[in-house]
């Protein structure tokens, strides 16, 4: 491989996986200048050679040994702790080019360890960007329906995350991109930062990777701007609202309409109790798994259409019901609809996503909002108390210091991110730099996506030169600020229409707005 261009970032690339592959169960490790069918003596001496260059080759479990003018040949062998122990699988990877070499090792080298901190692999991290597309971390940079429909047909199959995925990327961290799995971590999660770090916009990328995630009759999202800053001059632009073109959002209120707020209080509350008396003793995951397997035997027994008691019971096992304090029991909307196609509704995981927490637990005097902000803030506290067993998550942005800390929504959350004071200046990182802190101590840095950047403009994109020492050849290729198109649609505008036609395509069925 030598001259080869690829061969040098693929060598290290290789050694690269020599620390991760076992874990990350790839065997990929050695690369050698070796012919087809060598004889063992000289596999032998090409692995030691390898491994007194790089010693983890040591320790891997299995060795592929490229072979011929191009790497056309792939030979894999076990390994003992003395050395190969004879030859394994080959296979002909023909007419590689070096171009390809050169993607193969590109595409290898974002490749992590995932251990804990403290063994040796932990090391291998890169630099924060000063900034980055959230698009770009998601690995959606052309995002199409099809794309989303993969993940979502993905998800469907995860039983890590019964009933749905709630798992949001917040942005790019030192090891790729940081997600934030409200499911496993959660439930609930919490933004600290000052005014103008990036919280509007890290609350963004949550709904739009929670979209990206998962299907909207498998993942609701409710919306509710805490503090009406539009056109006040304070910087506060759109609020949440930009996301109300995503399929997933069902509802969103601005804190600025005390009949509205009282409304959304009590739906929101509503909304609880009908899960509440839906589960049972049960759990949101653990009545989905019962729901899979029975899933035949329910279908096999969908009521008569002239059977209105038969009807009731149905509507009310599957929580079509509103709850009192009606005392009528009335069909939720859509639920006639659904019952009339047969379809089961969803139970949805559903995740309320407040920007401005802080407004609502001490309002400010004059602000249209206050008299109702402490109903608001009373089913918010009943969310983060309840949530985690009816399948409701709390996503809340705060400013630092004040009375919101002691608030049941800032105490209960698992996840927390606190984002740093934004730094004037073209060196300075993008606002969207913070660290992310689970519940059991692990604590990761980040810079945040955009989303609601233009969509770049890449014919003006020039080449970039950066001096790169040999032990980052492996890194990814280095990042760049992206020239963003002055008048096109943003990401999250991209990225909504692409979900809104992957929803259709998926038949989902629509969630009612809590209001
Ligand atoms: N991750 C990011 N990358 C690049 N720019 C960002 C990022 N996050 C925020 N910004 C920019 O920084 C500015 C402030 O962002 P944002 O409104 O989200 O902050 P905030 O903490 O909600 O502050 P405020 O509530 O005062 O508006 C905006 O101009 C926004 O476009």
């Amino acid at each position: 491989m030598d001259g080869d261009p690829g061969g040098s970032a693929l060598r290290d690339a290789l050694a690269r996986l020599a620390v991760a592959g076992p874990r990350a169960g790839v065997h990929v490790l050695c690369l050698a200048e070796t012919e087809p069918a060598s004889p063992p003596s000289s596999v032998t001496r090409t692995y030691e050679d390898a491994c007194a260059v790089t010693p983890t080759f040591r320790h891997c479990g299995a060795v592929a040994l490229l072979s011929g003018d191009v790497a056309a040949g792939l030979q894999l062998l076990r390994v003992a702790p003395g050395g190969p122990v004879g030859p394994g699988t080959h296979a002909a990877v023909k007419a590689v080019s070096a171009a390809w070499a050169e993607r193969f090792a590109r595409a290898l080298a974002p490749l992590r360890p995932d251990g804990p901190p403290g063994e040796p692999d932990a090391r291998v991290s890169a630099p924060l960007p000063q900034s980055t597309r959230l698009l770009d971390e998601l690995g959606l940079a052309r995002a199409t329906p099809a794309s989303l429909m993969a993940r979502w047909a993905d998800a469907a199959d995860d039983t890590e995350s019964l009933g749905g995925r709630a798992r949001a990327v917040l942005g790019a961290g030192p090891r790729g991109p940081v997600t934030a799995d409200l499911v496993a971590d959660g439930p609930h999660l919490l933004i600290e930062g000052p005014a103008g770090s990036g919280r509007t916009e890290l609350l963004r990328a949550v709904v739009a990777s929670l979209a990206a995630a998962e299907r909207p009759d498998r993942l609701a999202v409710v919306l509710l701007d805490g503090r009406d800053g539009v056109g006040t001059g304070a910087g506060h632009g759109e609020g949440l609202r930009v996301c109300t073109d995503i399929p997933h959002v069902t509802t969103h209120l601005i804190a600025n309409d005390p009949v509205r707020m009282r409304e959304f209080a009590q739906s929101l509350a509503a909304e609880l109790k009908r899960r509440a008396e839906l589960l049972g003793r049960t759990d949101f995951a653990r009545w989905h798994a019962g729901r899979e397997v029975s899933g035949r035997m329910v279908a096999q027994r969908t009521p008569g259409a002239g059977d209105p008691l038969a009807q009731r019971a149905s509507a009310a096992a599957s929580g079509d019901i509103e709850t009192p304090p009606s005392s009528t029991l009335r069909l939720r909307p859509g639920a006639a609809a659904r019952q009339r196609a047969g379809a089961a509704p969803p139970l949805p995981r559903l995740v309320v996503v407040v920007d401005d927490l802080d407004a609502l637990v001490s309002p400010a005097l004059g602000s249209p909002g206050r008299p109702a902000a402490g109903s608001v803030i009373r089913a918010l506290e009943a969310v983060a108390r309840e949530g985690e067993r009816l399948g409701v998550h709390l996503v809340a942005a705060t400013g630092t210091g004040g009375r919101t800390a002691e608030s049941e929504p800032a105490r209960l959350a698992a996840l927390r991110v606190v984002l740093d004071a934004p730094q004037p200046g073209p060196e300075q990182p993008a606002p969207g730099r913070g660290r992310l802190a689970s519940a059991d101590g692990r604590t990761v840095g980040f810079q945040g996506g955009r989303v609601t950047g233009r969509i770049p403009r890449t014919a003006t994109q020039r080449p970039t030169v950066v001096p790169l020492d040999w032990q980052r050849m492996g890194d990814p290729p280095a990042r760049r600020p992206v020239r963003e198109l002055g008048n096109g649609p943003t990401d999250l505008a991209l990225l909504a229409s692409a979900v809104e036609r992957a929803a259709r395509e998926v038949a989902a069925a629509e969630v009612p707005s809590l209001l």
